[in-house]
């Protein structure tokens, strides 16, 4: 159906041809003033009157447009109409609605690249969450519309694309391996040779301008990597990889300086054009020339549309309303200070908002009109009825998933490089091995089999298992969250599954936490001289490994489970601390209170100790010449401390029990946490 002129006006904003501003960003030409004139000598013209900000008739005659490049309807990728959007606040004990976003109307066309600019809390992210799917919370109203059909979650986000503000990246990958996963995990095998997707890669590496430092790390605030704006780049291409239909960026330009933002947005519209899709971006104070880069913008103050039309127009818009932008003055800058709220003074306050209740009335009346003549002819609210169902066609555009086995390879693979590169974790826990091997096993040197080695050998036991534990945990802690917080960026566009995530991550942890782990009880045995022994010291090894395998788990459960690393080095260190307290060297297991003795039961220090304290003095006797107190044999060791009730299988396989319940609720949170609480329209 085609739409109605006035519908196409409500959909795109303040009309193209509205007004037109020659020379904008020129200084040495002026914009057109349109009122009062324009009405005197236009047939049906609008004249935008007075400093009260409220239209007044008609539409004007302009000279012919500075379009934008598409505004025809059938060209509209998204559409929204009436879009509110309303949380619930706490004031004392009573609960107050508040809205974010006011029946915001617009669209998106093939080929446009649109900012969504207004001060601080005007609601720019929320309205760019809202149209790409990832509001959370609150209540969302009104409808919106992918190529004419309601939006299926599933489909949309593996159609549209999301630039996060933050680039989160692996800071050890090159410019042209991060693209290269990126591909080999977004774009289908079954479409995609391995030849292609590379060639897929040089081309974006080639658009974004990264040729110069495609072989470069990524880096972060430890390591010196690329710069701001080259990241930023590097983020848009990992998202274009998939041909979306339409890309969301959030403050694409923060943090970077003028020229750079200048670059990332020429680069976003010229490939918005290039591939027709629908490129939106929120952006804090552009630039004249930002923002005269734009081809429409949508301006928002408290929620309320103030404008939205074609960048072109929008200083003879606000000129029409009686806010003439100062011909010297950036005009994003003006229109911000015009749409802010002055909280300096009381009057200040009342004075500015009065202001913007008048220039979101402005764009309201403006609208209602067209609404109105829309009305009349109906064609806007059969065009609606007819496009609320789902498309279950763009479900067969949706490319299919690569298989578990290809994931699970690339992100290991991914994974392992990135590790690798990172000298800095590997050394330490390298480092950290040998030293505590060195310490601890000079520290009990040669142990003889006498009674005081008694008190030695639980004492170094102990150390061995206190090794698989806080070493372990913590520095991978840090590795994980930052990790997860990738997984999440890249599960919002279902680039893999999470379960292959999941194990590749385990499965590249537990090699490091293993190869450190051997270094460190091969020193301790050789320097100390536990039992001597090779099935002994084999089998120390491996309830060792077990133990190393729980804290992987338990990290990746504490990882999965905290919002950050600030809650994960709290929680952690807590829980580790109350398995050594209840471990069995400091008290008895017999003698600690019924209330807290069950503890041990779910406590891995307790089995991997227990374990290794029958390993270690099972079969030996102790020299007792020379008087005292004194355990004759190892098994009376065993019993005084309470260590003898399962066999070393059992407490080993008790430990595996545990892992496998750690590894399974890190899953579960995992799942729990990224499973999609936004709400749809
Ligand atoms: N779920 C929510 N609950 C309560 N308040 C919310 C919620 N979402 C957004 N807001 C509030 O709505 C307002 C608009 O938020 P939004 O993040 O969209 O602003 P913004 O224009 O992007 O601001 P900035 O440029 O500072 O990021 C803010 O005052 C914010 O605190």
């Amino acid at each position: 159906m085609v739409a109605s002129e006035a519908n196409r006006d409500i959909l795109n904003g303040v009309p193209s041809d509205a007004h037109v501003v020659e020379g904008f960003g020129d200084p040495t030409s002026s914009y057109i003033h349109p009122p009062p004139e324009l009405s005197s000598n236009t047939s049906n013209a609008v004249s935008i009157a007075g400093s009260n900000g409220v239209y007044s008739d008609a539409l004007p005659m302009q000279p012919p447009p500075q379009a934008p490049r598409s505004t025809d309807m059938s060209n509209a990728i998204l559409r929204w109409d009436r879009l509110t959007y309303e949380v619930d606040t706490k004031v004392g004990k009573s609960t107050n609605t508040r809205v974010i976003l006011n029946e915001i109307t617009g669209q998106v066309c093939a080929g446009e690249t649109i900012a969504i600019i207004g001060s601080s809390g005007a609601g720019k992210t929320t309205l760019l969450n809202a149209l790409s799917g990832r509001i959370v919370g609150g209540r969302l109203s009104g409808q919106v519309l992918f190529h004419g059909s309601r939006r299926n979650p599933g489909t949309y986000k593996r159609l549209t694309a999301y630039v996060q503000q933050d680039d989160i990246m692996h800071a050890m990958l090159t410019v042209n391996e991060t693209l290269t996963y990126a591909s080999r995990l977004r774009l289908p095998n079954s479409q995609y040779t391995q030849s292609e997707k590379s060639e897929r890669v040089a081309s974006i590496i080639k658009k974004l301008r990264l040729e110069g430092i495609k072989n470069s790390q990524i880096g972060n605030a430890k390591t010196r990597g690329v710069s701001g704006g080259e990241r930023k780049r590097v983020s848009i291409g990992a998202e274009l990889l998939t041909d979306p239909h339409l890309l969301f960026l959030d403050e694409p330009t923060s943090g970077l300086d003028s020229n750079s933002s200048q670059l990332v947005v020429e680069l976003v519209k010229q490939v918005a054009r290039e591939r027709q899709i629908g490129a939106m971006m929120t952006i804090h104070q552009p630039s004249a020339r930002i923002f005269n880069t734009f081809d429409k913008v949508i301006l928002l103050s408290q929620g309320h549309i103030v404008y939205f039309g074609p960048t072109a127009t929008a200083i003879n818009y606000f000129a029409g309303i009686g806010y003439q932008c100062p011909m010297h003055e950036n005009p994003a800058d003006y229109f911000i200070d015009l749409m802010t709220l002055d909280f300096r003074t009381e009057e200040a306050l009342a004075e500015s908002r009065s202001r913007v209740v008048g220039l979101a009335q402005s764009f309201i009346q403006y609208r209602s009109k067209n609404e109105l003549a829309d009305n009349t002819t109906g064609s806007h609210a059969g065009e609606k009825s007819e496009l609320t169902s789902v498309s279950d066609a763009l479900l067969v555009e949706v490319s299919p998933r690569n298989s578990w086995i290809f994931e699970y390879k690339t992100l290991v693979h991914r994974d392992s490089t990135n590790l690798m590169r990172n000298m800095t974790f590997l050394l330490s826990q390298g480092f950290q091995s040998l030293a505590t091997a060195l310490i601890v096993g000079f520290m009990f040197f040669y142990l003889k089999h006498d009674a005081i080695s008694v008190q030695n050998r639980l004492g170094v036991l102990y150390v061995i298992v206190l090794n698989a534990t806080f070493p372990v945990v913590m520095p991978s802690l840090q590795a994980f969250v930052q990790e997860r917080d990738i997984m999440l960026r890249e599960r919002a566009s279902a680039v893999y599954r999470v379960t292959t995530f999941y194990v590749a991550k385990a499965t590249s942890f537990i090699p490091i936490a293993l190869i450190t782990g051997i270094i460190f009880i091969l020193g301790v045995y050789l320097i100390s001289h536990l039992v001597f022994d090779a099935g002994k010291f084999f089998i120390a090894l491996g309830i060792f490994a077990c133990l190393n395998i729980v804290s992987v788990a338990f990290m990746l459960l504490i990882g999965c489970s905290v919002e950050n690393i600030d809650i994960a080095f709290v929680i952690g260190p807590a829980i580790l601390t109350l398995q050594l307290l209840f471990g069995g060297l400091l008290a008895n297991p017999s003698t600690i209170t019924p209330v807290l003795r069950w503890l041990r039961w779910v406590n891995p220090v307790y089995y991997a100790y227990a374990a290794l304290i029958r390993n270690e003095f099972a079969g030996m006797t102790f020299d007792c010449s020379s008087g005292g107190q004194c355990y004759e044999n190892g098994e009376q060791v065993i019993e005084t401390y309470s260590m003898g009730r399962f066999s070393i299988w059992a407490n080993t396989l008790f430990l595996l029990l545990i892992a496998a319940v750690y590894f399974v609720g890190g899953y579960a949170m995992l799942r729990w946490k990224i499973k999609p609480k936004y709400i749809w329209v």
